[in-house]
């Protein structure tokens, strides 16, 4: 039974069709990656399904909830969070009280003393529990991302979209995130990824999803997928042999 439902899924902006008659499922404790080149429509996948955008034609249906007619908080307290390609922090804030906002869209509250125990355990296991009071926009871009992954887990989401969130990690810390979504994955969590670090992508996702130009030009095992010769050629380009 998916989890995640996309069917016919169509976004334009004037002209361009961004996400052309997409068509996927993700089931429950699945990590799908959903890949392709850059402007190949994978953000604005992500928009459509977290409700950042409406879709021009086409259905999307997470755990039997029609979702694509619903604004972004609803999508969130149906369980469905997201970190943002470009990072979304709350910089006035405390890195405890941008955890304890992500709270705030569960259906469960949690409010004080609580609400701030655990965002000091949701904050330690990103690795930041040592900078539970320093203001977001005081910390480095990289610290911010896990800040917003910390802020996403504070929904206690069913649904994880994480927008290139290992880009522009180093190698230790790209070993450090990578143990991290596994670690989510253990714990039965189901995430989409969308990523262009390709060992990030083999040792995370059972599957892929590979757009092209708005379109859907590769489904299947991870391996698989990334050997074919008609995804190899929508990354490198017509002259890559
Ligand atoms: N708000 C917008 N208005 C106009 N065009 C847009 C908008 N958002 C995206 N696009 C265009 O839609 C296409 C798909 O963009 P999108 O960001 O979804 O691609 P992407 O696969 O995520 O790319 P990248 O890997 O570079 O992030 C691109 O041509 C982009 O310029």
């Amino acid at each position: 039974m998916s989890m995640l439902k996309i069917k016919g899924l169509q976004k334009s902006f004037g002209g361009l069709r961004a996400v052309d008659g997409l068509d996927f499922e993700v089931s429950r404790g699945e990590v799908v990656g959903l890949l392709g080149p850059n402007g190949s429509g994978k953000t604005t996948a992500m928009n459509l399904i977290s409700g950042a955008l409406r879709p021009n034609a086409g259905e999307i249906i997470f755990d039997s909830h029609r979702i694509d007619c619903l604004p972004p908080h609803r999508i969130a307290r149906l369980g469905v969070a997201r970190t943002f390609q470009l990072v979304k922090v709350l910089g006035s804030m405390s890195c405890s009280e941008n955890v304890q906002a992500g709270m705030a869209f569960r259906p469960q509250h949690a409010f004080g003393a609580a609400a701030r125990e655990e965002a000091l355990m949701l904050l330690e296991r990103v690795g930041l529990r040592h900078r539970a009071h320093v203001a977001a926009s005081d910390l480095t871009y990289i610290d911010q991302k896990r800040l917003e992954l910390a802020r996403a887990l504070a929904l206690r989401p069913q649904l994880l979209l994480l927008d290139e969130w290992l880009a522009g990690l180093n190698p230790s810390e790209l070993r450090e995130g990578i143990a991290l979504i596994l670690d989510l994955r253990a714990q039965g969590l189901t995430v989409v990824l969308v990523e262009h670090v390709m060992d990030a992508v083999r040792a995370l996702c059972d599957r892929c999803i590979v757009m092209s130009a708005g379109i859907k030009l590769a489904e299947g095992k991870t391996n698989a997928v990334l050997a074919r010769e008609d995804v190899i050629t929508a990354y490198l380009g017509v002259d890559h042999a």
